[in-house]
């Protein structure tokens, strides 16, 4: 049976239908166009990384190093913030184990846990402070009720971590429905694709059911004094009465991601690209000598790309569909084929040879585009590396031979392709985390070529 709440909240894009399996599922009201914003979420509780506390305010998360300036609480001096406005936005919750988090941080309790659990331990520390408010307003009150109606994840053995004690001296009620319901409702928040934190964002999970093949995608939005939310975004055209998905780990997993559902979610994807994996079952192994490596990328890149070799100017996005991939190609399905690709174009297109880093980050561009939905942003961002790679490669074919030579016209001709589609994608899912990024380095870039008039 649904329980499906029609009071749960209001959006003119977003319904809320029963799913077979997964309780309800969000589909659109309208027609979604690509790009458009679906749906802005507030969050409930955010965990900075360790490698992020201190740089950014625990708050809002504007970071040090876009000028703002960070002062500590002065209760427990283990929280950084922005200014008055973002210590009172999250005093309420503080409040409750400020006094007691320096002794609980240095606790051996806490200290001898793993780090996926240390971050477990303080989100949980979060949630249950949040929970326990006594002067709760409405509106954390209904992201509370939200969050504790969630599908708990499956049952996990491991037991509950320890939390910071609160200023009550009871142990909160609820900390087992809290933490039964933390390991999949847990967002990694990312600025420009890395990862600096971790959080709840109650609706969201409400929402949004997984696809590898995901028609939409969450971003967060840090604006400086404010909480952290997130933004739905759809990634492509979506219909009247489809179901809005987005991913909940890098599809590009393709051999370990059921086994992450599986533990994390307790459910089995059935998406069309899993479904073409169980299908296509244990995968042939990949060929051992250069040749057939080399022969199984370009063919790779003229399934992809089938225009490529006649037209340099014609890299067709999208793809070709991934459930279309003939069996001379299942090879380049293993995850390590995609692991030696990137590590290849990451040291080639730092240390050289250039021609190399251009001819591996094409194989690497045709596994992303065959592998992730239309206009996902991780295809934009390898793009934008791809332009600057040629771009850095045609100034030193510039010096080498002439202005006007060949090799650097070629070189810019390259670059500007990379940089027209890394545009056409990143665009879609526009600006996100902290100021500046992959848009901005596009336009920076656009004007170096546009000033250099070669082409
Ligand atoms: C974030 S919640 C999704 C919200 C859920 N639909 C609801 O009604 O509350 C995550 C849980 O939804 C279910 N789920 C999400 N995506 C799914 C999918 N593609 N297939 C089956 N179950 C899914 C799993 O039980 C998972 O642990």
């Amino acid at each position: 049976m649904s329980s499906f709440a029609p009071d749960l909240f209001h959006s003119d894009n977003v319904g809320l239908e029963p799913h077979p399996t997964a309780r309800d599922k969000a589909v659109a009201k309208n027609v979604l166009r690509t790009g458009s914003l679906i749906l802005s979420i507030p969050s409930l509780a955010t965990i900075l990384l360790p490698t992020e506390k201190g740089q950014r305010c625990d708050c809002c998360f504007s970071s040090q190093s876009s000028g703002v300036t960070l002062r500590r609480c002065t209760g427990c001096a283990s929280y950084w913030y922005c200014g008055t406005k973002c210590q009172t936005l999250q005093w309420p919750i503080h409040k409750r184990f400020c006094k007691n988090f320096n002794r609980y941080f240095a606790s051996t309790a806490f200290d001898s846990l793993e780090a996926h659990e240390k971050l477990d331990a303080l989100l949980l520390t979060h949630l249950s402070a949040e929970a326990s408010i006594e002067d709760i307003t409405p509106h954390r009150a209904r992201e509370i009720s939200i969050f504790l109606s969630l599908v708990p994840g499956p049952a996990v053995n491991t037991r509950i971590p320890p939390i910071c004690p609160l200023s009550t001296k009871e142990r909160p009620t609820n900390l087992d429905a809290l933490y039964a319901r933390c390991g999949n409702n847990n967002f990694t928040i990312h600025s420009h694709l890395t990862t600096i934190a971790h959080g709840v964002f109650p609706l969201a999970s409400r929402l949004f059911n997984h696809s590898c093949l995901p028609n939409a995608a969450a971003k967060v939005i840090i604006e400086p004094s404010q909480a952290i939310s997130l933004n739905i975004i759809a990634l492509r055209d979506i219909a009247v009465g489809e179901e809005i998905c987005i991913p909940y780990l890098d599809p590009a997993l393709l051999q370990t991601r059921q086994q992450i559902f599986q533990l994390t979610y307790g459910f089995t994807c059935s998406c069309p690209s899993c479904i073409m994996m169980e299908n296509i079952g244990r995968l042939p192994p990949l060929p051992e000598s250069e040749n057939e490596l080399g022969a199984l990328n370009t063919a790779l890149r003229h399934f992809v790309f089938p225009s490529w070799e006649h037209d340099a100017s014609e890299i067709l996005l999208p793809a070709k569909p991934f459930t279309e991939i003939p069996r001379s190609l299942f090879p380049v399905l293993h995850e390590s084929y995609l692991t030696q690709l990137s590590e290849s174009f990451s040291s080639t297109s730092h240390d050289g040879p250039s021609d190399t880093a251009l001819d591996v980050g094409l194989t690497l561009l045709a596994l992303y585009a065959l592998i992730y939905p239309p206009n996902y942003p991780q295809i934009g961002m390898h793009s934008l590396e791809m332009a600057k790679t040629a771009w850095n490669a045609s100034i030193i074919a510039e010096r080498n031979e002439s202005r006007f030579g060949t090799a650097a016209v070629d070189l810019e001709k390259k670059a500007q392709l990379y940089l027209r589609l890394s545009s056409e994608i990143l665009n879609v899912f526009g600006p996100e985390g902290d100021p500046g990024g992959p848009l901005e380095e596009i336009s920076v870039l656009q004007s170096l070529i546009h000033e250099n008039m070669r082409v």
